[in-house]
């Protein structure tokens, strides 16, 4: 590139829920001075927004219907990660079980979908150093070309246990169940399902710490920008 500068690199981070797809990103992106982007957190975004503005999250075309709606706007500095709805700050609430149980079913709406990939493409398109991305279709669909795409994986136990920890009083039976839920739902959907891309490197955190999954996807990248 002109003056040297450092072409910007584009990660796919992709995998299940609790596979520690957001504290690693963020450390990662922290550590390499990259931006960051939580698609989860638009889905759950939108998925907010339907819920407080009466649409019946299980009729498609309720949901098709209202899907350009909302303004969804992510602040990408992994050290204060933003999300907001129509300039409202939902961080707290689309965290919440009642978000949690509907996102599937609105995201996977093809017209949810559409609108939701162009944002994300727009954003890592704009990042001058270069961004992680997590999801469940980054390295698929929303960023096919990636620089390194990482499927991280773990067993339904440890997934469990890690989101129980920050559930107050969850219990570990319950969050299990409903894990796996969601991970049927989001594989089997049509439209861009979660799934692995076939140039990803799978990343089995089961055994791992947060330190060492961070470390390997550092490795990783600074591999690819070295041209290995
Ligand atoms: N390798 C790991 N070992 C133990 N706990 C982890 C690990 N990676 C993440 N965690 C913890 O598990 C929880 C879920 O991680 P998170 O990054 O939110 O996963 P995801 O984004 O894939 O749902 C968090 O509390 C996080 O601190
Ligand atoms: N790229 C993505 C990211 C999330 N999602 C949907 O959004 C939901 C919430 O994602 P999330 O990353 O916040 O999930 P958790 O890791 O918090 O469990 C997922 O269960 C999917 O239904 C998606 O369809 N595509």
């Amino acid at each position: 590139m002109e003056n040297g500068a450092a072409k910007p690199v584009i990660v796919a981070i992709d995998g299940p829920s609790g596979t520690g797809k957001s504290s690693t990103s963020k450390a990662v992106a922290a550590q390499l001075g990259l931006s960051y982007l939580d698609t989860g957190a638009q889905y759950r975004a939108i998925t907010w927004w339907m819920v407080t503005n009466g649409i019946d999250t299980a009729d498609p075309s309720a949901i098709a219907a209202a899907a350009a709606k909302p303004e969804i706007l992510s602040g990408t500095d992994p050290a204060n990660p933003t999300i907001t709805v129509d300039g409202v700050d939902v961080a707290g609430p689309i965290r919440e079980q009642d978000v949690t149980a509907k996102v599937s079913a609105v995201s996977a709406v093809p017209e949810v979908r559409a609108r939701i990939t162009e944002l994300q493409r727009a954003i890592a398109a704009s990042a001058v150093t270069g961004i992680v991305v997590e999801g469940r279709d980054i390295g698929t669909t929303v960023l096919p070309d990636a620089d390194l795409k990482i499927f991280l994986t773990a067993s339904p136990e440890a997934r469990a246990a890690r989101r129980s920890g920050e559930l107050k009083g969850a219990d570990l039976h319950t969050t299990r169940e409903a894990l796996i839920k969601r991970d049927a739902a989001d594989s089997s959907r049509k439209t861009s399902p979660l799934a692995k891309a076939g140039d990803a490197v799978e990343v089995d955190t089961t055994e791992l710490t947060l330190q060492q999954v961070v470390e390997c996807v550092v490795t990783l990248v600074e591999e690819k920008r070295a041209g290995k």
